[in-house]
């Protein structure tokens, strides 16, 4: 069972939200050798959908011919089509420590490891996702304007140019930002936004987290919008 919020995100195996099809496709290959059975299927996607993640963490089944695993309250069947055998996933109780936790699930996720990892850096204090709220509500200039206009169009050589501390600029989904300010905030972590930095991320964001809602997140950022007319 999920016991906190870091099991929550170790534990994830699919995207929470499926509406990139891609990525859903993405896992169903590299599970290779494993299928869900009906049952199982149905299952794993009405959690999908209540809670967004798909965890097998889960108090070990006695298990003899048939093998099961557990998803919150829900079971399935794993079978290994290759050696035409059934394989027990590796099922114990979820203690409170992060460290262990993260090594134990990635133990447990390795047959249907994607290739993108995704591990959630843990904030420093001062950083939580809620520290930034407070920050970009209370702060008068975060995107660094001093009372220019973020309406304008900006190119990308522009973009290109500020890439020092304080005006790090990046380009989403049309949108210029100046991703400076969120950098500590970032739950993956200062490195690998800095890949975003002088460029355009849009297809880096969507391949970690395509329904992470930036647009919000990133609105006192906003610095201008990108001219496509080079
Ligand atoms: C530019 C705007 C970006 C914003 C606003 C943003 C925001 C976020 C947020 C809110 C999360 C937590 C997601 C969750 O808990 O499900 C996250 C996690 C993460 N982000 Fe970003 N991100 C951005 C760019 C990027 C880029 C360019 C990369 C990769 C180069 C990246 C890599 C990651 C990784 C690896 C995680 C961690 C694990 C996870 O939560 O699954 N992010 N980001």
């Amino acid at each position: 069972m999920m016991d906190n919020d870091n099991d929550f995100t170790f534990c994830q195996v699919s995207s929470p939200v499926n509406q990139d099809g891609l990525e859903t496709n993405k896992l169903a290959s590299d599970m290779g050798d494993i299928t869900l059975d009906e049952e199982s299927s149905n299952a794993s996607r009405s959690h999908s959908e209540n809670s967004g993640v798909l965890c097998m963490d889960g108090l070990p089944h006695n298990s003899n011919s048939k093998k099961q695993a557990s998803v919150g309250s829900l079971s399935y069947s794993v079978i290994d089509t290759t050696s035409n055998q059934t394989k027990e996933l590796n099922k114990k109780p979820v203690s409170s420590d992060a460290e262990n936790s993260l090594q134990r699930s990635s133990e447990q996720r390795k047959p249907m490891q994607k290739p993108t990892s995704r591990v959630k850096v843990p904030f420093e204090k001062g950083y939580s996702q809620m520290d930034w709220l407070k920050l970009t509500r209370s702060h008068p200039d975060l995107a660094g304007l001093k009372g220019q206009s973020n309406r304008r169009l900006i190119s990308l050589d522009e973009v290109r140019r500020h890439q020092t501390e304080g005006q790090m600029w990046t380009v989403l989904k049309g949108r210029v930002y100046n991703i400076s300010p969120y950098m500590k905030f970032h739950p993956g972590g200062v490195d690998m936004l800095m890949k975003a930095v002088g460029k355009d991320c849009t297809s880096l964001f969507n391949k970690y987290h395509a329904w992470v809602n930036a647009e919000f997140l990133l609105e006192k950022c906003l610095v201008g919008t990108l001219d496509n007319s080079q």
